[in-house]
């Protein structure tokens, strides 16, 4: 049942303003040049100067270069008439090159999918390709997401090294009893036969698992229905300003909901530090507003994982020194990291169950990973299904940017305050790149030879500076869970979701309603 997606606004403010545009001697070096598995002419494609994709901006070029193909107002009328989704108009933008333009509310609006174009917006001129007011600012305030200049480099410097593959060994039994948690949780389903909802049930885990890195504490139940919340002001967001006086009373509310948790969270992490300073002896009392020993939401017992010594406190001892992490800015980049680490995650597992309902060959090829004499161990078989998924069902499908000034995009005028749409889903599915790019094939992700090597080809995670903190702890928490779950258990849907809602994030458009089966050898 194919529901209407919220359609997703275009920013509505302009701060950008025409000014000369600087010489970048440095894109010259663009990776992309050269790159091996090009194919042949691809850069050119309704390129007026040819493969410019290391262009040098010089006054001169950007006077001299053409705008990018223009998708008619006749075409974005019929779009907004016929109610289609956003990713209608750019699918058919998208015919027109890997660069092409379209006014969507009165303002220039630049897609951009070729992969050295990608590579020049979001790697090589960070400078010139800004993100601008962030429509999440009410949910993610000044977290790392929407932070920008100075303050974004310092937060990111902090956050940076929790995230890496040495940082991340410390949360590693936090991720395990997340998944065990949510094995745990399928297989009293499988015994009972209790319906579920595989998408719901992802949802759990992957709020679980980040919740616990986080905070160092086990997801208790009233934290786990305020921070549903999250869900539902993600949905509002991109049309939160044009709503009605209602949606937004009802997103405020949902605001003060996920207040609440951090709220207490800060406190509990806190109160335990205190603790723990002064001695082991009095941690459990500082311990209090944690409910030591109470069953969590996940279903386990909580006492165990209640340490606090999660990201928040480092957070929390970074603030003694730097008066900058206030306990607003704190909350802050707590609930961005919430935020842009569980949803994403809970809608690439919900995608690839799908995909593996849909096709039995993986599933069998994935059994067939487990026996002893199968060339691909299971590790890197669940990589190439995650990989794969991220492919066809990139989580963030749209990757907004806004340029101040004026540039030249592979030999295309980019007018300064034009808004940059940068798509990951229409990058993935192009035949040019990817052979046969509709078939669900996690084999493509196999071997070095046959992996894309292409830059800007495969970006789910986002490409440059501003790319994705958490890339490790999703690719290791999808992993965890899976190499749980796959041998044994297999969702056997009642019914499953016809298509895509392309909003906030990109998910299937509807529940998810299983029964769990466990599977025999
Ligand atoms: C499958 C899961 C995920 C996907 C597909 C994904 C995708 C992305 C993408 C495409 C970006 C870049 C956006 C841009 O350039 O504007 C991004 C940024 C970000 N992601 Fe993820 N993400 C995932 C999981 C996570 C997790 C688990 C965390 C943290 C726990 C996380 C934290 C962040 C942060 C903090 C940023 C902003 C980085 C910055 O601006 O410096 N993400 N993500």
């Amino acid at each position: 049942m194919a529901t209407e997606a919220p359609r997703l606004t275009l920013p509505s403010t302009d701060s950008g303003t025409r000014t000369a545009v600087r010489s970048a001697p440095e894109a010259a070096a663009c990776p992309a040049a050269g790159a091996p598995g090009g194919r042949p002419g691809d850069a050119t494609v309704g390129s007026p100067l040819g493969a410019t994709t290391a262009t040098t901006t010089t006054p001169t070029a950007t006077a001299t270069a053409v705008l990018p193909p223009e998708l008619g107002e006749d075409r974005v009328a019929a779009w907004q008439g016929s109610g289609r989704q956003l990713i209608a108009l750019l699918t058919e933008a998208r015919e027109l090159g890997p660069v092409s333009r379209f006014r969507l509310g009165g303002r220039q609006t630049l897609l951009v999918t070729g992969p050295e174009q990608v590579q020049h917006v979001l790697a090589q001129h960070p400078d010139r390709y800004v993100k601008r007011s962030h429509r999440a600012r009410p949910l993610l305030g000044d977290g790392v997401v929407c932070a920008s200049g100075q303050a974004w480099k310092d937060q990111r410097r902090l956050l940076q090294p929790q995230f890496t593959s040495t940082g991340l060994r410390r949360h590693e039994h936090r991720i395990a009893g997340a998944a065990r948690a949510a094995a745990g949780r399928w297989a009293a389903k499988a015994r009972t036969g209790e319906p579920t909802d595989v998408g719901e049930d992802m949802r759990l885990f992957a709020l679980d698992a980040v919740w616990r890195c986080l905070t160092g504490l086990a997801l208790d139940e009233d934290t786990r229905r305020e921070l549903a919340s999250v869900e539902a002001v993600v949905a509002a967001l991109p049309t939160a300003d044009a709503g009605p006086e209602a949606g937004r009373a009802a997103m405020a509310a949902d605001l003060a909901r996920i207040d609440a948790s951090a709220e207490r969270a800060i406190a509990t992490v806190r109160g335990l530090a205190a603790g723990l300073a002064a001695g082991p002896g009095e941690a459990a009392g500082a311990g209090e507003p944690t409910r030591p020993g109470e069953a969590a939401a996940t279903g386990e017992t909580a006492g165990a994982e209640q340490d606090g010594t999660g990201l928040l406190h480092l957070l929390l001892e970074t603030a003694k020194s730097r008066p900058e992490y206030t306990d607003r800015l704190i909350r802050d980049e707590l609930v961005t990291l919430l935020v842009a680490g569980h949803e994403t995650t809970a809608q690439t597992l919900a995608w690839l169950f799908l995909l593996l309902d849909r096709h039995p060959e993986v599933r069998e090829w994935l059994a067939a990973a487990d026996r002893p004499d199968s060339p691909v161990g299971r590790g890197e078989a669940l990589h190439a299904l995650v990989s794969e998924t991220l492919r066809l069902y990139p989580a963030v499908w749209l990757i907004p940017r806004h340029a101040p000034a004026d540039d030249v995009l592979d030999g295309y005028r980019v007018e300064a305050g034009s808004d940059i749409l940068i798509c990951p889903y229409l990058t993935h599915r192009d035949p040019g790149l990817w052979p046969d790019p509709e078939r669900f094939d996690p084999t493509r992700f196999l071997t070095a030879g046959r992996r894309p090597v292409r830059p800007g080809a495969y970006y789910p995670f986002g490409v440059g500076g501003r790319a994705c903190l958490g890339l490790r702890f999703a690719m290791r928490t999808t992993a965890v869970l899976l190499d749980l779950l796959l041998p044994h258990y297999m969702p056997v849907f009642r019914s499953t979701p016809d298509g895509a809602v392309f909003g906030a994030d990109l998910r299937p458009d509807g529940p998810m309603p299983a029964r769990i089966e466990v599977r025999r050898p």
